[in-house]
């Protein structure tokens, strides 16, 4: 397929007639990140921007990370592909409509505000001691799958923070965290399958059918929260409900439920989409980031090491973590960028063009889509030679970085970036130091399997073992 304009950018070879570049996403979760993984590569030497077609669909993928900025600035629109998650989503955050994300998101950024994040802390605190002992049947029995416990533990500390509820050890638990992988399954085999594209054939589909039994899972889920706070805050309607008394600060769920009881600006299906979306951004991303961390900290000794003479500087004996140590582990949070540059758990965000793009080099046409490749931009050239090394130090010498700090973009950037991006710093920084005072681990990164659900994740689990730290 030609492109009709000398700006646009080059097309991608191994296109075939009529269905394009499609066949080449067929196959499994693997062979996608494999396939994606090439085109990275091979853009970098044509100038980080480069097009493709999914069958009479023209789309754009870049990796370089001045035009990247510039597409994440001048689009905001989120690209249909993200349609496939709107049965379970909706309008919520993530996947809703330019339109809709505005207002919401004005109304929802004061239940991210610093000051009502160091409120959690005692969560925070109690949920990593939670995971230590949790973790306490696995020393020394070699190999076994820790994303099992980073991910039940994060979905509890979500539902205990910013939903309000405990479902501590509940059996909701476990089929959520089931549920959330399964669905994120059945989103990426509908994206890999192009026929499927289409919500005309997708309707007949066995995916189709499979994708309703999980949402009923899910949405039992954000329907039960929903219900428990509703009573409650129906039953104390007059009561002061702000979390700091005297501030007008309220936790997410509490803000939620005033601006729909009190205020009418949601109804129960908006609520319903934003707990949806709060539960599973709230917890699936921070327990994959600690899950990857703790296989690098455990095939990089040395970086381990420092971790654990900087948290003993920090904390000295085995107390909680207070909110002005967060600010002292330097070091950690190095580690947590590192980890989050190699491993990108969010690869690939897809903006709707809705206006021509203007790049350094090209321009992209109105009403396409454009995949930004997070990962491509993390491992781009301006990194440095050692680009594909874990290197926690290069973020404590500014001059190893690169210029543009657009570079590394894994709660992405712009006005869509991460809502919650300090809760999860916050978060995994005291899981962390809790984790890595108590236990010793060991893994090896380069036997690990990756592949592309939604999220980068391990093919398989029984990546790490443990041992107590005398
Ligand atoms: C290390 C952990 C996390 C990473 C790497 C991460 C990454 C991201 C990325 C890349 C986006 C943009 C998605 C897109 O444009 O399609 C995003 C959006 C979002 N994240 Fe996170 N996230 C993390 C943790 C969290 C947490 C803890 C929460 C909630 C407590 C959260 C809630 C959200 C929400 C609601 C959005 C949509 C924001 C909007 O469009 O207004 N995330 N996140």
């Amino acid at each position: 397929r030609l492109n009709t304009k000398t700006t646009e950018p080059p097309c991608t070879p191994g296109g075939w007639p009529i269905v394009g570049h499609a066949p080449g996403l067929i196959g499994d979760s693997c062979k996608l990140w494999d396939v994606i993984n090439d085109l990275a590569n091979k853009s970098y030497d044509i100038g980080g921007v480069v097009s493709a077609s999914i069958g009479p669909r023209t789309v754009y993928i870049v990796t370089d990370p001045d035009d990247s900025f510039t597409v994440v600035n001048t689009c905001l629109e989120k690209d249909g592909f993200y349609d496939f998650a709107k049965p379970w989503l909706g309008e919520g955050l993530v996947t809703g409509k330019y339109s809709i994300w505005k207002n919401h998101r004005k109304f929802l950024n004061p239940a991210f505000s610093q000051i009502l994040l160091d409120t959690f802390m005692g969560v925070f605190n109690s949920q990593s001691r939670k995971l230590v002992k949790d973790l306490e049947k696995e020393v020394g029995k070699g190999l076994f799958d820790h994303w099992t416990y980073t991910r039940h533990n994060a979905l509890e500390t979500i539902c205990l923070t910013a939903l309000g509820v405990d479902f501590t050890d509940t059996n909701l638990n476990s089929q959520y965290v089931e549920a959330t992988e399964q669905i994120l399954g059945t989103i990426v085999e509908r994206f890999m399958k192009f026929w499927w594209h289409s919500p005309y054939t997708f309707a007949w589909s066995k995916l189709k059918k499979k994708q309703d039994a999980l949402l009923k899972t899910l949405h039992n889920m954000s329907y039960t929260v929903l219900q428990k706070r509703k009573s409650e805050f129906n039953g104390n309607i007059c009561a002061e409900r702000s979390i700091i008394p005297g501030t007008k600060f309220k936790a997410f769920m509490d803000l939620l439920l005033e601006l729909s009881v009190e205020k009418g600006v949601f109804n129960d299906r908006e609520i319903r989409e934003h707990v949806d979306t709060m539960i599973v951004g709230g917890h699936d991303t921070s327990a994959n980031v600690l899950m990857f961390t703790m296989i690098l900290l455990g095939s990089h000794p040395e970086a381990q090491e420092k971790v654990y003479a900087e948290i003993q500087e920090v904390l000295g004996g085995d107390r909680d973590v207070e909110k002005t140590d967060l600010s002292k582990m330097v070091y950690l949070e190095a580690v947590l960028k590192e980890s989050m540059r190699v491993f990108t758990i969010v690869p690939v965000l897809a903006r709707k063009l809705d206006k021509d793009v203007k790049l350094k080099n090209y321009t992209l046409s109105a009403g396409r889509t454009c995949f930004l490749f997070v990962f491509g931009l993390h491992k781009h050239p301006v990194w440095g030679p050692d680009v594909n090394e874990f290197k926690p130090e290069r973020w404590l010498e500014p001059g190893r970085l690169p210029d543009n700090p657009n570079a590394f973009a894994a709660f992405s950037v712009g006005r869509r970036q991460c809502i919650g991006k300090a809760y999860a710093l916050m978060s995994m920084k005291t899981t962390l130091a809790h984790l890595i005072r108590s236990y010793r681990i060991k893994a090896d990164h380069t036997k690990v399997r990756l592949k592309i659900d939604v999220m980068l994740k391990p093919d398989s689990g029984h990546c790490v073992s443990i041992e107590r730290r005398t």
